[in-house]
Order: C-alpha cells, then sequence, then structure tokens
C-alpha cells in the first residue's frame, strides 16, 4: 500500500473546480467531499487525507510540510513567496490582477495611495514603474477605497469585471493573469516522489 498523502485544499472559490479536476482525473472523492463542514476528509481508497482550509492558507501548510501538495491560487503565491514548488498550472479560477480606480482621474503626484489586499504584488508593479506609491492593505471591499477618498487606485483581482462596473471604476492596467497552481512541499517532492507523479501525470490529462 502507498503511503498517505497530504493535499491542503482551498474552500471557497476554488474549491468546487479543484474537485471536479480531481475526478476527472480518475479519482474517487465522496460525496461527503462536496458538502461537510469536516476540515479533514481522509479518502482511504486513493489513500488521501484531505485538509480543507482558507486560499491564503494553503501555501503555508503546505510550506511547513503539514500538507505534502495543495491548490493555490497564484495570486496568494505572488503574494506570499513561500518555499514551495510550484508543479502545475491547473488552469481553474482563472481572472487577473489589475490596477482600477475611479474613471478620468490621474494619481497624486505625490506618494499616490494604492489600497490592496496584495501589498507585495502592488508594491512590486509600482516599484517597476518607477513610481513611489504608498500601499494602504485591505482586507475586502477594495473597490470602496477609491469611492470614499481612502487611495486613488486599487490593485485587485478582476474576473467577470462586474464589481469595477456596478462601482463605476475602470481598469488602468493588467498586472498579471491568475489561474490556480499545484503545489508540492519540498521535502515531499523528494520523498514521495512516485506518488507524487503519479498524480502531476493523471492531472496533466485532464487540464
Ligand atoms: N472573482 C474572484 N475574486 C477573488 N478571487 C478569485 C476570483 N476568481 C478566481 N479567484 C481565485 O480564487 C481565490 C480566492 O478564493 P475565495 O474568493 O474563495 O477566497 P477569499 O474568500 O477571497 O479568501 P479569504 O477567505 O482568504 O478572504 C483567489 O486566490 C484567486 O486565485
Ligand atoms: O470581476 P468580478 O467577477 O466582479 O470579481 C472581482 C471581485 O471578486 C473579489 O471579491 P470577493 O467577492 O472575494 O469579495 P471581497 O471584496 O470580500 O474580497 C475581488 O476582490 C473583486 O472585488
Amino acid at each position: 500500500m502507498s503511503e498517505v498523502l497530504t493535499i491542503a485544499m482551498p474552500k471557497g472559490r476554488i474549491f468546487e473546480e479543484a474537485s471536479d479536476l480531481l475526478r476527472k482525473a480518475g479519482y474517487r472523492l465522496p460525496p461527503e467531499f462536496d458538502d461537510s463542514r469536516k476540515l479533514i476528509i481522509d479518502v482511504e481508497e486513493e489513500n488521501f487525507r484531505f485538509i480543507l482550509s482558507k486560499p491564503t492558507d494553503v501555501a503555508t501548510y503546505v510550506e511547513h510540510g503539514v500538507a505534502d501538495l495543495g491548490i493555490a491560487g497564484k495570486d496568494v503565491l505572488l503574494e506570499e513567496e513561500r518555499d514551495v514548488y510550484e508543479l502545475l498550472d491547473l488552469k481553474i479560477s482563472a481572472c487577473y490582477l489589475a490596477v482600477a480606480g475611479l474613471p478620468g482621474t490621474k494619481m497624486n503626484d505625490v506618494a499616490p495611495k494604492i489600497a490592496t489586499k496584495y501589498p507585495n504584488v502592488a508594491a512590486a508593479f509600482f516599484r517597476e514603474q518607477g513610481e513611489q506609491v504608498e500601499i494602504i492593505k485591505l482586507n475586502g471591499s477594495i473597490e470602496l477605497a477609491p469611492l470614499i477618498g481612502l487611495s486613488d487606485r486599487i490593485v485587485d483581482i478582476v474576473s467577470t469585471g462586474r464589481t469595477l462596473k456596478e462601482n463605476g471604476l475602470v481598469e488602468y492596467e493588467t498586472i498579471t493573469p491568475i489561474t490556480s497552481r499545484l503545489i508540492v512541499n519540498p521535502v515531499s517532492y523528494r520523498i514521495k516522489d512516485e506518488r507524487i507523479s503519479e498524480i502531476v501525470n493523471a492531472l496533466s490529462e485532464v487540464i
């Protein structure tokens, strides 16, 4: 019998598409998987242990080795630069990071304010553009910031564009496209390489 692999799955938006992909790749996940408040789900037939976590915490579990594998948004990986390897672009939960703001506005000449959930990505983007900005970290409802005068611009995820539109904001620049990635703990990758390669191959077939 092969060893158990622990996989950190993001709850929320990515969860359904990630489970569908695993099923398409031939893994039998129980119905409990889709409708449960349990945070640890053992799938004995496949020798998997799933841990269900906040999307932003997946890479933390993998970095610390309490999960061998994980599924995480590229946005989170760019923001946190965790010590994990990226094995596959799963091409699910596609969206992109963009700079947005009120239409027809210029950024303040001196230290324009940028509100975002992604302070590191935003700082790196404006640094590369040669702009000195002040980053304001928020945890959600980022689109509020320019509407109430907290910031000149936001850096946030855009998917359908509906949130920007309904709040009267426009996109100024695209930063980078985002999809979810399969990530691995570097030590697990070395010692559980056979099983991990098997999963990578099975998933590659259905991406
Ligand atoms: N429209 C979208 N808004 C936000 N994230 C999206 C969107 N479309 C795809 N994603 C992907 O889904 C991930 C976020 O999932 P979800 O929205 O469930 O988490 P969250 O609730 O924002 O995270 P947290 O619970 O930590 O605040 C992002 O990291 C990104 O990769
Ligand atoms: O382009 P759209 O399809 O409208 O999606 C983009 C919106 O979705 C996300 O917010 P989320 O729903 O996660 O809420 P939050 O503001 O609490 O982060 C993101 O931060 C945008 O606000």
